[in-house]
This record gives structure tokens, sequence and C-alpha cells, in this order.
């Protein structure tokens, strides 16, 4: 994506031998923006655990490029494997719904075969985690591809008028390599001229959706409204939405979904205004091994200081506000459920599927 004239991916390593990593670290948008850079795989675990970075696609190959950063600590330090083996464990454990962080380390560890030196694995690990970036990359532009016909659709129907776009949290470039989930059918509609606004949930409590999705869409000219969270079942009633997609974190194989908490709230209302519920994600969100996702999916349970305070600019400084009493207890789930039955389709890389059974053929 362009920001200020210049094209960046979300993550990224410079030209040189066995380079630190690069981030967008979006823990200061939309006010500031700031690149963080990665030199070992702890940093890198703690930049995932505490969402410098963070949507289901990025922590994956993020994963990626700590498995090869742990590699390189190895080396650097003259470090036994059972080194590795631990970082890789750190790595996994740092969050645990997005099923994508533990799709990309089984694709990078078995390409490092033994025998070979550390340094010789460390850039074999690098090249895998450089690969896996450009596949999320390209997933998601297919993933856009897929998706317009949806939104065109829908315009047709409106003989031109706008297509209204419900979205919940950030599924967009920042939570991805490049394009994003449910973004990018927006993105590619909006370049081909297709009239749309795009409702943005604040998505309490981090306000994925206040600060980086509307800074996505402004970035990119897309109209859009930012709304408080309780907004859309008023919406939906009155006729304001055309179409719900959002983003997933994991997929079970009978397609119950999970998202950012909030979304299943969404679904319910669309499916009892009639309204499309698309999920856009790339297949390496499905958990093919989970049969089913209710109570079986591991929701993350986070600080409930995310919900106690709000980030926010005041007097020119990022600050953290305390919006309730001291000490107030507060839980705080990242994730809900979506049942598979108030899904409308899965717009994915391979095409938009909305059975079970087609579901499960992507896998092949
Ligand atoms: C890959 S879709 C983006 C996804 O990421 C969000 O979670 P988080 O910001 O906690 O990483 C959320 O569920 C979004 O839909």
């Amino acid at each position: 994506m362009r920001v200020a004239d210049q094209y960046y991916r979300t993550i990224w390593v410079d030209e040189g031998q066995l380079p630190d990593v690069q981030i967008i670290d979006q823990r200061y948008l939309p006010h500031e923006f700031h690149i963080e850079t990665i030199s070992s795989y702890k940093q890198m675990a703690i930049a995932i655990k505490e969402m410098h970075l963070r949507g289901a696609g990025l922590i994956g190959v993020a994963g990626a490029f700590g498995v090869y950063l742990a590699y390189r600590d190895a080396f650097q330090a003259n470090q036994p494997m059972v080194f590795v083996d631990g970082a890789i464990t750190e790595i996994l454990n740092t969050r645990p719904t997005a099923v994508n962080l533990k799709w990309a380390i089984d694709k990078v560890c078995p390409r490092v075969a033994s025998g070979l030196t550390l340094e010789e694995k460390a850039h074999i690990a690098l090249d895998a985690a450089k690969q896996l970036a450009d596949h999320d990359a390209e997933s998601c532009r297919l993933i856009g591809l897929h998706g317009l016909p949806l939104i065109e659709e829908i315009s047709e129907r409106k003989k031109g008028g706008v297509v209204n776009i419900l979205t919940h949290c950030n599924a967009g470039w920042l939570a991805f390599t490049d394009y994003g989930s449910a973004l990018s059918p927006i993105y590619l509609a909006h370049r081909k001229g297709i009239k749309l606004h795009v409702w943005v949930d604040e998505t309490r409590p981090r306000n994925q959706g206040a600060a980086l999705t509307t800074w996505e869409l402004l970035n990119e000219g897309v109209p859009h409204t930012l709304i408080a969270d309780n907004t859309g079942g008023h919406l939906m009633q009155n006729q304001m939405v055309d179409m719900v997609i959002t983003g997933a974190d994991r997929i079970a194989a009978n397609g119950d979904t999970a998202n950012k908490i909030g979304t299943y709230l969404k679904a319910l209302a669309a499916h009892d205004n009639g309204i499309p519920f698309y999920v856009a994600a790339p297949t390496s969100t499905i958990d093919f091994a989970l049969a089913e996702g209710l109570g079986k999916i591991p929701i993350e349970e986070r600080s409930g200081n995310e919900v106690r305070y709000v980030r926010g600019l005041y007097n020119g400084n990022i600050v953290d506000m305390l919006i309730c009493p001291e000490n107030t207890p507060a839980v705080n789930y990242g994730f809900d459920i979506t049942p598979a039955r108030l899904i409308s389709g899965f717009i994915t890389e391979k095409g938009v599927v909305n059975n079970i059974k087609l579901l499960m053929n992507l896998n092949r």
C-alpha cells in the first residue's frame, strides 16, 4: 500500500546477509507512522504478543520470520538446536486463536533440513519466510478478485447506486502482508469505479476499526463512516447496509468462524435482516483438523486494561485514558465464534464457497 507516496508492505527485510526484519508498528496508527526493526526472535515474539503487528495473516508471516530470527540468534550466539526449538514454541504460544501462526511455522520448519550448519539453516528459513510473505500478499490479491463480483452484483441491482458495506475490526492491508482480506474486494471495487461506502465498526476494546481501518480507507480514498460498535443493528433494520464483509482468525472445517469479538452479533443482525454476511480469508485460516468451532477454537483472553483504558491523541500526545473507576474488574475475550449457519459465503483465494463440502475441497 502507498503511504506518503511510498509503497510499503507490513513486514519486510532489506538487502544483505541475514538482515533484521522490519515491521510497521501499528500501535501508533493512525496518529504516527513508525517502523520497528526486529533483531531477535524474542523481539518478534513480543511484537506479536503485544500487538505491534496483528491480523491473522500477518501474525503467520511474522511467525515465519520469527523462526528465521531464532536460527540467526542461534548461529550468532552459538546456541544449540534446543534453543531454536524453545524459541519456536515461544512464538507459537504468543497468540492462540489465529491458526495462521501454526500454519506458517509448519510450512517453514520442514524446509530446514538437519545436517546443515546453523548459518545455512538461517538462510533457508529466511527464504521460506520471504516466500510465505509473497504467498500471503498474492492470496489477498486473489481474494479481491473473487470478492469483486459480489459487490458488482449489488451495484447492478441498485442500478449503480452506492453499495453500503459494513466491516468489523481491521481485515485490511495492515492485517496481512498486503491488500487485506475483507478490504481487498472493496479496494478493487473502488478502483473500478463502483460507488461504495463502508461502515466501520470502531471495534472495542483496541479499536482496530477506528484506528486502522479508517486510516487505510482514507489512504485509498474509499468513502467511509466510523460507527460505534452497537450501531450496526440499527443500520441494518433501516436498509442502510447491503452486505457485511469481515475477516477471520480461524475457520473450522464446518465453517464456524472465529473473528474479533462482536462479529457474532453483527452476523445475527445481518441474518435477522436478510443481509448477506461474508467472511473473507485465505485458506491458511481454515483449520481443517478442527471439525467445528463452537467451544473448540481457543479464544484469546487479553488484559482487562485494554477494556479499562482507551488509547487516543490528547494535546498532540498518544495517551491511554482510564474510562472507568480504577480497579474496576474487566474481562477481555478477544474473539467470538460465528456459527456457519449465519455465514453466506467464504471469499478465499481459491474462489467463493458457501458450503462445508466445497470448503473441505479447498484443502486438496
Ligand atoms: C486476518 S483478519 C484480521 C483480523 O485480525 C483481528 O484480530 P487482531 O487485531 O486481534 O489480530 C480480527 O479478528 C480481524 O478480523
